[in-house]
């Protein structure tokens, strides 16, 4: 698949850094750098604007290097790209270290994964078929 995309910053474009990369980075485009305090959040620009088609969608996620070495995380991920966004794509950056952290210019601060994205009508309905699951959730099983 070929997506049609703007880059008006001067990083290259985002890319699969090995053949079975799930994602590609996605580096900051900004002018001065950011500095966070302990559990600040901002929103930083990527300069990137993407036309997806429909039925699929990008997520922007942390990047786990970040997450270990920094404490820097996406703080809405997945971060959802509508196939309909024709905006900047921008990432979410939280800062849940106890340190001063700074985001510079070309840094790759989150990664975007391409999803097919499925479309549904609701049936309205007044029960539901059993399973053996029903309705145990949040750490119901394995118990003895
Ligand atoms: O990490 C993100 C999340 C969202 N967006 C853009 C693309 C997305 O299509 C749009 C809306 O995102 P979302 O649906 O998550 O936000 P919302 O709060 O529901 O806003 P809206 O009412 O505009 O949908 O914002 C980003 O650039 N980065
Ligand atoms: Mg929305």
């Amino acid at each position: 698949m070929t997506v049609k995309i703007i880059n008006q910053s001067n990083n290259p474009l985002p890319a699969y850094a090995t053949e079975g990369s799930s994602g590609m980075d996605l580096r900051a485009a900004i002018n001065e750098t950011i500095t966070l305090q302990p559990l600040e959040r901002t929103l930083i620009p990527t300069g990137l604007f993407i036309e997806l088609p429909v039925g699929v969608e990008a997520q922007v996620r942390p990047r786990s290097g970040l997450a270990i070495k920094q404490g820097i995380t996406c703080l809405n991920t997945p971060g959802t790209i509508d196939a309909d966004y024709r905006g900047e794509i921008k990432v979410i950056l939280i800062n849940l270290s106890n340190e001063i952290q700074s985001v510079h210019n070309g840094d790759r601060i989150a990664q975007l994964v391409i999803q097919k994205v499925e479309k549904i009508s609701w049936a309205p309905a007044v029960e539901l078929e059993q399973t053996t699951r029903n309705e145990g959730g949040f750490g119901s099983t394995g118990k003895q």
